[in-house]
């Protein structure tokens, strides 16, 4: 399974919002691109003069996706709280492994690093077995050109073997009961087919950062929704 993707296929809105149930994309990514699922944000909020970082296909460098490619930092959109890298800190996790940590008090939508790895195709998924739940780091977005109908994935990162503080995300840990459900606090956000985590609220220091990442990833749990 991977989170997202095929198996991992990411996680998947929790609430449609009223702005995209009744009005717009553009107003609605101009609200909050990521509360926006079925709509392009990207490509919108870069149409309307903001200064979006660059999507996937701009950014990917001998196919692997670097967050400094992608000039995340000096995006400005709205409600785009980038994290210091101070804020954040990898150690080991009572849940499993390494997890992220917050180094420093995290206020709500503060965006972490976007996730990071190598590309994945969706050639180079069909060949490799990447359905065992454990060990598995692949995200994959939905594809937004199926309005209806299942999401399948259309671009996928596999970040295990990028696994340098500079992709804290990769070191998410994601709930795997109904009582880690509880202790939640990131959403995974997509633009420009690129996660970014981001806080579901303010979070204490030394918390660890704990994500849902989807119905599709645990084979022994369905996710938290
Ligand atoms: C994206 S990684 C998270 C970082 C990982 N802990 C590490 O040290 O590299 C996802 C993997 O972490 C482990 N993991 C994450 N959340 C877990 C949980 N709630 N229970 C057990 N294992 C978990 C699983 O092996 C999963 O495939």
């Amino acid at each position: 399974a991977a989170f997202g993707g095929r198996a991992l296929l990411r996680q998947l809105p929790l609430l449609i919002p009223l702005a995209e149930a009744v009005g717009s994309c553009r107003d609605c990514c101009v609200a909050d691109f990521c509360r926006c699922q079925r709509c392009e944000c990207w490509q919108i909020l870069r149409s309307l003069g903001y200064r979006t970082p660059l999507d996937v296909n701009e950014a990917l460098k001998q196919g692997v996706l670097r967050a400094e490619a992608l000039q995340w930092r000096e995006a400005s959109l709205p409600v785009w709280h980038p994290v210091a890298d101070s804020q954040l800190e990898i150690r080991p996790s009572k849940i499993a492994g390494l997890g992220l940590f917050a180094a420093e008090p995290l206020e709500a939508t503060t965006l972490l690093p976007p996730y990071q790895g190598l590309s994945l195709l969706n050639a180079d998924l069909n060949n490799l077995d990447y359905t065992q739940d454990e060990d598995n780091y692949v995200w994959c977005p939905p594809d937004r050109r199926q309005s209806a109908g299942p999401m399948d994935p259309s671009f996928c990162v596999d970040g295990r073997e990028v696994a340098s503080s500079d992709n804290p995300a990769r070191f998410v840990n994601g709930a795997r009961t109904l009582e880690q459900c509880k202790e939640v606090n990131l959403e995974i956000c997509e633009l420009g087919e690129v996660a970014y985590f981001r806080t579901l609220k303010a979070i204490p220091v030394g918390s660890e950062l704990l994500v849902d990442y989807g119905p599709g990833y645990w084979s022994d749990f369905g996710g938290c929704q």
